[in-house]
């Protein structure tokens, strides 16, 4: 039988991806604090936004089916950019991609009252070099606020992809081979009795 599970998010992104796996899910958002912490690393910022959003789950009572969380951000220079707060951020973000390759870090987690497992991928993205038009443009689509780094490469985003190292399902939110692969090992025997 085919794992049933919960999908704490509220990205319409992982829920098409996740439903591309072919499983069935319930969803629902939920709220984390999603400050990064004085000196945190991105790799470990990232998973641990994974982590506590599926384990927020668990401890709101969603305990009968395993639940996955997930994050994304985009890292340059060592630092990890969210969602643009307004223009003027979305635009200094643009500037910093513009022509060069950034990392995208998303994390997957998987949870239930008795453990959490969880992975990072990491992929390689490359930018052509962006005209103040072009980003302004982008801009009024409406398209990058809600994107972590500003951008949607599955939209209008992607005609600014130059180079792809990696997953680009992770790019998008939810990394398809590496979240089967994490749902198989959690839920091995979970389902027998
Ligand atoms: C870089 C990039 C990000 N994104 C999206 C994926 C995520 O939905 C979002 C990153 O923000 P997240 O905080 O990871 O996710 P979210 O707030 O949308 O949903 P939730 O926390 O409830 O799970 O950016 C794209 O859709 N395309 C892209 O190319």
């Amino acid at each position: 039988m085919a794992p049933h599970l919960y999908l704490a998010s509220a990205s319409p992104r992982r829920k098409q991806l996740l439903s591309q796996l072919g499983y069935e899910f319930i969803q629902f958002a939920v709220d984390a604090d999603e400050t990064q912490l004085d000196n945190e690393p991105p790799l470990e910022y990232v998973e641990r936004l994974a982590r506590l959003k599926a384990q927020s789950a668990v401890a709101k009572g969603y305990t009968d089916k395993p639940v996955l969380g997930s994050d994304t951000v985009v890292v340059i220079d060592g630092i990890a950019l969210g969602k643009p707060i307004d223009q003027q951020d979305f635009m200094r973000t643009m500037a910093r991609l513009s022509g060069r390759t950034h990392q995208v870090y998303t994390a997957i987690a998987m949870a239930d009252p008795a453990k959490t497992l969880s992975t990072v991928v990491c992929t390689d993205v490359t930018f052509k070099t962006l005209t103040e038009q072009e980003m302004q443009q982008y801009w009024h689509t409406g398209e990058p606020l809600d994107k972590a780094g500003g951008y949607g490469i599955q939209g209008v985003g992607g005609k600014f992809v130059t180079q792809l190292s990696g997953s680009y399902f992770a790019v998008m939110g939810l990394p398809l081979y590496e979240t089967e692969q994490l749902i198989q090992k959690f839920t091995e025997g979970y389902y027998e009795q």
